[in-house]
């Protein structure tokens, strides 16, 4: 759980902050008020998934995969809680001298408020939506994309109503991992990340909080059409088949072979993959396939003149995936590439 946690922390406090406005888009296919504002200027539609399933079902972990493929952000309601706990206790274990620099009032309400949520979680209760919503709010703003996954989220009706009120923002629509319980539990039991609700105990009252509470509000978004129900007890590999399959419509990345083929995607731009600033620039993401190549996630300035350092940092032999996105910072090569104008801007 560690790492999971740790990323959504580093994705909140890295990001470029953007404003996810309230602007309208009576046209949204979802019905959504939202947009952000793209890189030339151009409202974007605010894309929502809802990834529901069981505990242990694999939703954080087709998520990862999906983040990889098709550009989304990934946003657990569950980790997201996480965060706020530890940054509640932070505030609270860093000394007097910390301590005494936030206000009584406001320290108090910081040191009940994790209190609360970390003895939620223990007993596998649903947190309040003020507490929820606002989270996932202040997270889709900080993220600086249009486009999320909503893992775990939202876990009852009171949920649900409260997400739609606060962002009117209607979900595209809803992935449920569907898997029997006892594949679940032995996952959970198996899954190591030191978490205090994985234990038999806490198991079996978070599934009962699915069936009764969550299952309703699949049931709600499946009598609208907006449902995709997947079987999760297969293997990961087979699981993410079916959910390429489902978002193939939004924004499959291109694979290359080569990095030369870059040039050509760049000077014949497809609309989901390069996004056009003016008529000289682009912004676009780059991903190496092979998730251990630290130009996941890089920023990089690029004039075609100095293409080759880039591109002999980049093994030949490796995939490289493109999709639209917002990045975090990676300086060394910024620095490096910025010596000339950028023509064009690669994440
Ligand atoms: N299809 C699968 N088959 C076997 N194990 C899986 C599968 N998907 C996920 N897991 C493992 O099960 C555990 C729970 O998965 P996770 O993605 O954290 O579930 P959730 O986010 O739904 O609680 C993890 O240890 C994960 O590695
Ligand atoms: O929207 C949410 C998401 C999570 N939780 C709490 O966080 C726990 C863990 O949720 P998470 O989605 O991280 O894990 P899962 O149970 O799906 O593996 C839940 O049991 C709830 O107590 C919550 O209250 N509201």
């Amino acid at each position: 759980m560690e790492k999971k946690h740790k990323q959504v922390v580093m994705r909140v406090s890295n990001q470029a902050s953007r404003e996810v406005d309230g602007v309208g888009d009576d046209a949204d296919r979802a019905g959504n008020k939202h947009s952000t504002q793209g890189n030339n200027g151009s409202e974007k539609k605010v894309i929502v998934v809802f990834v529901l399933g069981g505990p242990g079902s694999g939703k954080g972990t087709q998520c990862a995969n999906i983040v990889k493929n098709f550009g989304f952000t990934h946003l657990s309601a569950g980790d997201l809680l996480r965060a706020e706990i530890s940054s509640g206790s932070e505030n609270g274990w860093k000394g007097k001298e910390a301590i005494n620099k936030i206000p009584k009032i406001e320290f108090a309400s910081i040191v009940f408020f994790s209190t609360m949520i970390q003895n939620m979680i223990k007993e596998g209760k649903i947190v309040p939506s003020e507490v929820t919503v606002k989270l996932l709010q202040r997270a889709m703003k900080e993220s600086g994309n249009n486009k999320f996954l909503i893992d775990g989220f939202p876990r009852n009706e009171e949920n649900r109503a409260a997400f739609e009120e606060v962002t009117k923002i209607v979900p595209e629509f809803v992935l449920f991992f569907d898997c029997p319980e006892e594949e679940m539990e032995r996952r959970l039991l198996s899954r190591n990340q030191g978490r205090v609700d994985d234990n038999v105990e806490t198991i079996r009252k978070r599934f009962k909080v699915f069936i009764e509470s969550s299952i309703p509000v699949i049931e709600h978004y499946g009598s609208k059409g907006k449902v995709h129900k997947v079987n999760a007890a297969r293997p990961v590999e087979e699981v993410f088949e079916t959910v390429k399959e489902i978002f193939s419509p939004y924004g499959a990345n291109v694979y290359l072979n080569s990095f030369q083929h870059l040039n050509s995607l760049v000077r014949y731009p497809h609309g989901h993959y390069l996004d056009l600033r003016d008529d000289r620039s682009f912004r676009v993401e780059l991903r190496m396939s092979n998730e251990s190549m630290t130009m996941d996630h890089a920023v990089v300035f690029i004039n075609p003149t100095i293409l080759w350092p880039v591109s002999a940092l980049i093994p030949q032999t490796q995939n490289i995936s493109l999709a639209a996105a917002a990045s975090v910072l990676c300086p060394n090569f910024t620095n490096r590439c910025l010596q000339t104008p950028p023509l064009f801007v690669l994440f």
